[in-house]
């Protein structure tokens, strides 16, 4: 099979969906590997480590979509990139679909084969492909937020940690999965009073076993938050509903009983946020004010630290993106059902249930459209 990877076009994103060592391990497998000059730059990977894999280069990304079977990418693919799709393609990413009507439409229209990374499956409960950007982004949302909280950036000047004799910052998260605890583990290091809130009792007693004192839990549901909301200088916004629109959590009206200048970070964006006035920003224009409160809500953090986070995206979407070279997707699919998972479009059909209950549209079973 030919596997092409062309660099991402998405602003200010700088990792890549292929590493050398995951194009190393494809040409081992026999198969051929495309990837556009400079792709790999961003996440301080040179066009000469690809050769020296294997691989061959491509001038343009029109190239490559053009030739290759398999396209593996990082981002949903942009308008243009959706242009170039073809039916019988294979195209392995992020999707996010559920919020994303217009992607949705062009996917469809494009005849493609589309498998979401962030709703491949394991056999723990979890999202494997969604886990390692989950981490990066979890990590980073105390760091943004701290950021954020300084008077330069129109916060409310707090310093997370406190100082002796001056009070720590109180932050909330609410979900307590990969991000909330990522998040919560930086948070507790910076010093900050955190609170973490789940609809999950289960996972409150995990993080309250693994912090031992060190965090509050809290279980979420709109009082508990309303209560809360007053005295939180950032919020941290990390809960999900695999594959579907992310519900909002808190409203616009909540926000005129918060703190003028605290700071929400909403990581759950991609799902389309779970904070009712959050927009999607970018990393170089990542915060905005909405009564009072700053807004932080970048889709892609991760791209922030390309090169930890395209390492790590490349270590868990190796093996997959090998069994759909070697097998072939349909194959792939039948005989692993946590990659079926992943399958969001097939052939102009929809073939994810959380999608169309988003968007209103028909969906076809999955195990349907693997027999052909
Ligand atoms: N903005 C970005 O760059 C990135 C965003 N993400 C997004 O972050 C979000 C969280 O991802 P993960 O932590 O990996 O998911 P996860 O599945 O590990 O955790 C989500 C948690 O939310 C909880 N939850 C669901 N409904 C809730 C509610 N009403 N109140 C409180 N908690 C609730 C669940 O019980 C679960 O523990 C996802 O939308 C993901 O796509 C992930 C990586 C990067
Ligand atoms: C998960 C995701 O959307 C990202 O890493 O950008
Ligand atoms: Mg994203």
């Amino acid at each position: 099979m030919k596997i092409g990877c062309p660099t991402e076009i998405k602003p200010q994103e700088f990792r890549v969906g292929l590493t050398p060592n995951a194009a190393r391990e494809a040409v081992a497998a026999g198969h051929e590997v495309i990837v556009q000059k400079g792709a790999g730059t961003g996440a301080g990977f040179t066009d000469a480590d690809y050769t020296a894999a294997g691989a061959h280069l491509a001038d343009t990304a029109q190239e490559i979509f053009a030739t290759a079977d398999m396209i593996v990418k990082v981002k949903e693919p942009q308008a243009p990139e959706r242009a170039m799709l073809r039916e019988g393609q294979v195209l392995f990413t992020y999707l996010h679909l559920a919020p994303d009507p217009e992607q949705t439409r062009d996917l469809l229209a494009s005849g493609a084969t589309c498998i979401a990374y962030e709703t491949v499956t394991d056999d723990r409960g979890g999202l494997p492909l969604l886990a390692p950007m989950s981490e990066v982004a979890g990590r980073l949302a105390p760091q943004v937020g701290a950021w954020t909280l300084q008077k330069a950036n129109g916060g409310l000047g707090v310093l997370m940690g406190g100082v002796p004799g001056v009070r720590p910052a109180n932050v909330a998260i609410i979900g307590g999965g990969v991000v909330g605890t990522a998040a919560a583990r930086v948070a507790v290091g910076m010093g900050a009073n955190v609170t973490v809130l789940d609809r999950s009792v289960p996972r409150l007693s995990y993080l309250d076993d693994v912090f031992m004192g060190r965090l509050t839990t809290q279980y979420s549901d709109r009082g508990g938050l309303a209560e809360l909301l007053p005295r939180m200088d950032l919020v941290i916004g990390a809960v999900l509903i695999p594959g579907a629109e992310a519900p909002k959590l808190i409203k616009r009206a909540d926000l005129a009983t918060m703190k003028p200048g605290a700071a929400l970070v909403d990581v759950a964006i991609d799902q389309g946020g779970c904070f009712e006035t959050s927009r999607a920003t970018t990393h170089a224009d990542p915060v905005y004010e909405v009564d009072g409160i700053m807004h932080y809500c970048v889709a892609n953090m991760p791209g922030a630290v390309a090169r930890t986070s395209t390492i790590a995206l490349g270590n868990a979407t190796m093996p997959f993106m090998l069994a759909l070279a070697n097998k072939g997707w349909r194959q792939a699919c039948a005989e692993d059902p946590h990659l079926l998972n992943g399958l969001n479009v097939h052939a102009g059909k929809l073939t994810y249930y959380a999608v169309g209950v988003a968007q209103g549209l028909d969906v076809t079973s999955p195990q349907l459209v693997i027999k052909g």
